[in-house]
């Protein structure tokens, strides 16, 4: 194992195991979560997807020559958090996201930074956070400045970026590896054991409802004080999802997407 400064580096020698990294996609619907994670996956662009579905995806990368085992967890909370555990205590990172085009997602981008912050308080521990400000492409259409983007992101002390879906790979996939790099940062400061998967009925222990002393009602932490703390489910869990070709691809007549959900992608 190589060293800096005498310091052994996790994961940096030929034998070592990748970095597991676990990263959640959040914000508001519409503001493409989805559409983000499936560009950074295939480098490609897909205009409709199931708003319902929410899955993870899994991707071996290569981050500042480093091999890891990325996790992309593309949720789906309608309008506002929601049984926030699933995510909370599974990811080492979160991509806050808004599209520049909805005052309404920003809005709802900034409630998502409140519950990550209240977390960290919760559980004294930090979690890195990225602001994403999505669909640049629409900037014509700004309700959002980059300026307000910015201030947000320096409110709560994380990186922020405008990104498009449907512009260039290589934008997108940089924001992915800054998570990376973020979560990375963390894990080597207070490496956590496997991530946890915290069963829907129950609550971690003495977590108390963040959510009812901090307004975010929807958000529905459970007060029950039993723990049940789970693995991940396994990927042989997942569902198969058809993703429907957008109407740019029909004219191209290229074929329909099918992704196996859960599974990795390439
Ligand atoms: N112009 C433009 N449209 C985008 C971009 N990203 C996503 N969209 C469109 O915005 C809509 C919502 O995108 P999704 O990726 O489904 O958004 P989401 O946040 O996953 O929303 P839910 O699935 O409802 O949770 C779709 O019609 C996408 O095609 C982008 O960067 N630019």
């Amino acid at each position: 194992m190589s060293s800096v400064f005498g310091k052994p580096r996790a994961g940096s020698g030929p034998q070592s195991a990748p970095l597991e990294v676990n990263l959640a996609i959040l914000g508001r619907r519409g503001a493409g979560k989805s559409a983000l994670t499936v560009k950074f996956l295939t480098k490609r662009f897909i205009s409709e997807y199931d708003p319902n579905l929410e899955d993870t995806y899994s991707s071996e990368e290569t981050v500042d020559h480093q091999p890891v085992h990325l996790r992309v967890m593309d949720t789906a909370d309608l309008d506002t958090p929601r049984n926030c555990e699933r995510y909370l205590n599974w990811a080492h990172a979160f991509l806050v996201v808004y599209s520049v085009d909805s005052r309404q997602s920003f809005e709802g981008s900034s409630s998502y930074l409140e519950l990550l912050a209240l977390h960290a308080k919760e559980t004294q521990r930090s979690f890195p956070a990225l602001l994403l400000g999505n669909k640049l492409d629409m900037a014509p259409y700004r309700q959002v400045t980059k300026a307000e983007g910015v201030a947000l992101a320096g409110r709560f002390g994380c990186l922020f970026f405008e990104v498009s879906a449907c512009l260039d790979f290589e934008h997108v996939q940089h924001v992915f590896h800054e998570a990376v790099r973020e979560a990375r940062r963390e894990l080597e400061k207070s490496p956590l054991t496997r991530p946890l998967f915290i069963s829907e009925d129950r609550a971690l222990p003495h977590q108390a409802p963040l959510t009812a002393r901090h307004g975010l009602a929807s958000c529905t932490f459970n007060t029950l004080s039993t723990v049940s703390l789970k693995e991940m489910p396994t990927v042989a869990q997942a569902k198969l999802v058809t993703v429907k070709s957008s109407r740019a691809q029909s004219k191209r007549k290229a074929p329909t997407l099918t992704l196996l959900k859960g599974f990795k992608i390439f």
